[in-house]
């Protein structure tokens, strides 16, 4: 079976990732990743991103560009990064599916919740990509 992807976004905004906590399956629940979800057949990785943060936070997000490297879960899922933010005027992110607690992550914060062992590797590169958190982390340059 050919490799499905999963987006996950690493949803920044004023030099904060935001992680949720997953309330489901029993194997994953209480553990924190980004979130996201797969990309459906014939969908752009942004597009699902956004989607994806519609559905399970309600936020209106954009994407911004994808975090190099790919991480393997479940087969045939493997996990890609793109950073995203909130477009101006979107509501601020709720745990409405899939989650039951979000949470914004300052420098010196990203390792005190108990990601699922699969992110670490990718919230690792995506600080690295970044070059750490600060307020303009996730800005396009230039933009
Ligand atoms: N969204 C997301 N899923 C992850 C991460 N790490 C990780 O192992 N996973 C796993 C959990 C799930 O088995 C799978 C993604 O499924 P999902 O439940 O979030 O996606 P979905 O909303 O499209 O799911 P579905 O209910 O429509 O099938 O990938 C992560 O950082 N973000």
């Amino acid at each position: 079976m050919s490799e499905r992807i999963v987006v996950g976004a690493a949803l920044l905004d004023g030099g904060r990732l935001l992680a949720a906590r997953r309330s489901a399956p029993v194997e994953l629940a209480g553990r924190w990743e980004l979130p996201g979800g797969k990309v459906e057949p014939g969908e752009t990785a942004e597009a699902a991103l956004v989607r994806e943060l519609r559905e399970e936070l309600g936020v209106d997000a954009e994407a911004g560009g994808r975090v190099p490297g790919e991480w393997p879960l479940k087969p045939p899922y493997v996990l890609h990064v793109w950073t995203a933010r909130l477009r101006p005027g979107s509501p601020a992110p709720e745990a409405l599916e899939d989650h039951d607690d979000l949470r914004w992550l300052g420098p010196g914060e990203i390792w005190d919740v108990d990601w699922l062992d699969q992110d670490v590797p990718a919230v690792r590169q995506t600080l690295a990509h970044l070059g750490g958190l600060d307020a303009d982390a996730g800005e396009v340059s230039g933009a």
